[in-house]
């Protein structure tokens, strides 16, 4: 029996991984995609303390390398179902049933999605999730953000210095997003604002070749001519598969304190997946640490 299971390999799962093996614990890590999640295709991080610039990619690689060389072992495989049997866990995938003492839900976040009609038909046709990953197959063209958070406003930013116009969409007049970076928005002569509107369609078969945006005050709708949709209206959890093992909060994140402990015995959780106020890579990696050592002192 596998003493620690993590579920998923981003961040907080990697950094679990490390910290139980270096406990003298045995880890299997198992990841429904690749290893390194939300952060594996970002062109640069900036913000990891010690690290000034690294690519996600990079950054993923050597936490992977370091899990899996201290011992950890790893496999492609999406957890369904985690049962509790007490002292005892078994984790089902679609292939196989793996037992442990304890396992740490380090699932992540996924990006919301608009919920339009051919929404999933068209990523990676002109529709995308990730302006630094997708940006630079739409240079030179007329691409729209639609959103209204800090992420929004630094795909705008980032998209009109590549692309020949930007329209930034959103269903308010205000932003949620940082002051300044709206006025630096306001200052460029190829970002146009679209405020009180919603994405209310998508046009072109194949690949898409324009938007509809409904004025939510007056209810008129037009259609822009845009090549590329980034959108950028936040994230949500995927803990629908343990809602019956652990409390999810109304928004579906995992509920559990600093400690990460959730209220069921031998099950933790890590990283953007719980209930937190701040989601990155600092705190995914705390989280992971935490939860590992949680679970190691109580086997
Ligand atoms: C475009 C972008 C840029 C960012 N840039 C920065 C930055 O510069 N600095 C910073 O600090 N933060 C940044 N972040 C945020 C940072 O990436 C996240 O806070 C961090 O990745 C969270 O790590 P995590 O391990 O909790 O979750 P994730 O990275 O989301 O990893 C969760 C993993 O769990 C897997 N998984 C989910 N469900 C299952 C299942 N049922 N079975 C098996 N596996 C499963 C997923 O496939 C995924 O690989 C960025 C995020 C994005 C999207």
């Amino acid at each position: 029996m596998t003493d620690l299971i993590i579920v998923g390999a981003g961040t907080a799962g990697l950094t679990a991984a490390i910290y139980g093996i270096r406990a003298g614990k045995s880890v299997l890590i198992l990841e429904a995609k690749t290893y390194g999640g939300q952060i594996v295709n970002t062109p640069d991080i900036e913000n990891y303390p010690g690290l000034a610039h690294i690519s996600g990619f990079d950054y993923a690689t050597a936490l992977y390398e370091q899990a899996t060389g201290l011992g950890a072992k790893f496999r492609n495989e999406r957890v369904l179902s985690v049962e509790d049997k007490g002292k005892t866990k078994v984790v089902h995938t679609r292939r196989h049933e793996y037992e442990c003492k304890a396992v740490i839900l380090a699932t992540g976040a996924k990006n919301r999605q608009l919920g339009l009609d051919r929404e999933e038909e068209l990523v990676g046709k002109g529709i995308s999730y990730c302006a630094t990953c997708d940006g630079s197959f739409f240079k030179g063209q007329t691409v729209a953000v639609n959103g209204g958070g800090n992420t929004a406003l630094e795909d705008a930013a980032y998209l009109a210095e590549i692309c020949k116009k930007v329209y930034l969409i959103h269903s308010r007049d205000q932003f949620r997003g940082d002051a300044a970076d709206v006025e630096k928005l306001r200052e460029k002569e190829n970002v146009e604002f679209v405020l009180n509107a919603s994405v209310s369609g998508l046009i072109g078969e194949g690949h898409l070749a324009g938007i509809v945006v409904k004025d939510k005050l007056t209810g008129n709708t037009r259609e822009l001519p845009v090549s590329g949709l980034f959108v950028a209206i936040g994230q949500e959890p995927d803990n629908q598969a343990f809602s019956s093992l652990v409390r999810l909060d109304p928004s579906g994140y995992i509920q559990a304190g600093e400690d990460c402990l959730t209220g069921t015995p031998g099950i933790y959780t890590a990283g953007d997946c719980r209930t937190k106020k701040v989601r990155q890579l600092t705190t995914a990696a705390a989280d992971g640490a935490v939860a590992a050592l949680a679970a190691c002192a109580d086997m």
